[in-house]
């Protein structure tokens, strides 16, 4: 088997494994890669003030070699803060209003990209195979290319694809369009993030579409499909029964005393629709005061680029917002929302899943939100929870039995809240095992081993049926 190499901007660190990490990339690469063995390339999270920047810093942990690069404070400004998560990360979650573009910040994203890619020829060898993940990082392939790189180099999309009216909005939408197609496999989360992305090579004329997969461009050709990334189904469903005795899960029901617990769960991002969840959950409690005084609303929110303006901006408007719920309908015995701004292990985050009788999951627009897989996986089968979940996660994609909602309409959330809370046992049961069914068949070595089936061409022997992602269409 040849050697796999990984590449992307976040790596968790083996120090902090078991400690809560950083987001569904680095959770789902982390089980992806203990699995199956390679090295890990990527950003140390260092920001060093003298150029140039030293050596790789290298490690082995199990089966993982990384290999971490330091960044200096300009590559970080221009390219993780600037480009990528104030052009790109808008765009690709719709909101053009909030894109900053410009052209020092876009010259520094290529610069860095160049930069990754001189740090990785060294270590490449012959047969190795090599996957690149996320916006952080499109370029990479063509700058490897350009450098006389000829193995396979696949690329895994994590967050949307956006329709090209939104996408085409960002001026160096052709450089972009024309570099992905040095890869030899694209991955998006959901068939409808293909279709985007094939939508924008096809208005711009850049290549030719050859079958529902299959693309050519600039005398190559790759093929585009999708991936729904999942979970360690069943080593989270472990985990959550393994909570129920903890301190940590006594200490909460005891200080639930009876209540239904909700729960939320999501970095404190503007595309998690956190205040417009918060709005919801105020409207029920309005709407249905017999709910007051029995229900407790738990979103766990981690601070994320704090450094980026609309992120800061975030910390000051979510903590407030959830103050005034308070403020307006708590009483002294009771809290309608805690509010808790800190990242939590992910074991303690299965039990607390577990306890909660709805998950409220409602980003305006998400790649995938592993948030709602985790929640399916950590429910009791006898008496199981009820995923409120947002049409626009790329996990309602598969998700189907979820209740689904339209963030943006807040009154229609609050009704679903309330239906929600108050379903029958046996309905919650059939939601959940249709769930279930899905979050074990596309968990993350269903994830892992197709899109790395793809990237080493393998052919199913004749008469063996190749093994397939549930095909999810919506
Ligand atoms: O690395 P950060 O800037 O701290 O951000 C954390 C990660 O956020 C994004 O996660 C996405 O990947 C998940 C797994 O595929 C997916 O479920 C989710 O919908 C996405 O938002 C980002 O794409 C990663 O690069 C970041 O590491
Ligand atoms: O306090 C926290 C909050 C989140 N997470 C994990 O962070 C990931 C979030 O991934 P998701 O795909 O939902 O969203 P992202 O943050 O990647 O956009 C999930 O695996 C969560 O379990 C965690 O470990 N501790």
């Amino acid at each position: 088997m040849s050697r796999l190499i990984v590449v992307s901007n976040r790596v968790p660190l083996p120090a902090k494994n078991g400690a809560a990490s950083a987001g569904g990339l680095a959770v789902a690469l982390q089980s992806a890669l203990a699995a199956r063995g390679g090295l890990w390339l990527g950003w140390s999270g260092k920001i060093c003030s003298d150029e140039p920047v030293g050596p790789l810093t290298t490690l082995k942990d199990g089966n993982i070699e990384y290999a971490l690069t330091d960044l200096t404070d300009l590559d970080v400004e221009e390219y993780y803060q600037g480009f990528a998560n104030r052009v790109l990360w808008p765009i690709c979650h719709y909101r053009l209003d909030l894109a900053e573009y410009g052209r020092r910040e876009m010259t520094g994203y290529f610069r860095v990209n160049q930069f990754f890619a001189s740090r990785l020829l060294p270590l490449i060898q012959k047969d190795d195979v090599i996957w690149i993940h996320d916006y952080h990082l499109i370029p990479l392939a063509e700058e490897l290319r350009r450098q006389g790189v000829k193995n396979r180099i696949g690329f895994f999309l994590h967050i949307p694809w956006p329709a090209p009216d939104v996408f085409l909005a960002m001026p160096v939408h052709d450089e972009l369009l024309k570099s992905l197609t040095a890869y030899d496999v694209i991955g998006f989360q959901t068939r409808q993030d293909r279709e985007n992305f094939a939508a924008c090579l096809a208005r711009q004329n850049i290549g030719e579409r050859l079958g529902e997969e299959e693309f050519s461009a600039a005398g190559r050709t790759f093929i585009a499909r999708p991936y729904p990334i999942g979970i360690e189904t069943d080593e989270f469903a472990k985990l959550a029964r393994q909570a129920g005795n903890t301190t940590l899960h006594k200490r909460m029901r005891q200080s639930l005393d009876g209540k239904d617990l909700i729960i939320g769960v999501d970095r404190l991002d503007y595309s998690k629709g956190i205040t417009q969840r918060i709005d919801a959950f105020e409207t029920f409690l309005t709407r249905h005061p017999d709910y007051q005084r029995k229900v407790t609303l738990l979103q766990i929110t981690p601070k994320s680029r704090s450094e980026v303006p609309e992120y800061e901006a975030m910390q000051k408007t979510v903590a407030e917002q959830a103050g005034r719920v308070n403020g307006a309908l708590g009483t002294v015995d009771w809290v309608p929302i805690r509010y808790v701004n800190r990242s939590l292990r992910r074991a303690a985050l299965a039990g607390l899943y577990r306890m909660a009788k709805v998950a409220l999951v409602t980003p305006l627009r998400d790649g995938m939100n592993l948030v709602a897989k985790e929640f399916v996986a950590a429910q009791d089968e006898d008496d199981p929870g009820v995923l409120l979940l947002s049409r626009f996660a790329g996990a309602a994609h598969e998700l189907k039995e979820a209740m689904l909602v339209n963030p943006y309409d807040v009154e229609g959330t609050a009704d679903v809240i309330a239906r929600s809370l108050a379903m029958p046992r046996e309905e919650r049961q059939a939601r959940w095992e249709g769930m279930m069914a899905t979050v074990r068949e596309n968990n993350v070595f269903t994830w892992c081993d197709t899109f790395l089936g793809d990237l080493a061409g393998n052919e199913a022997p004749e008469g063996v049926e190749q093994p397939r992602l549930k095909r999810v269409s919506r």
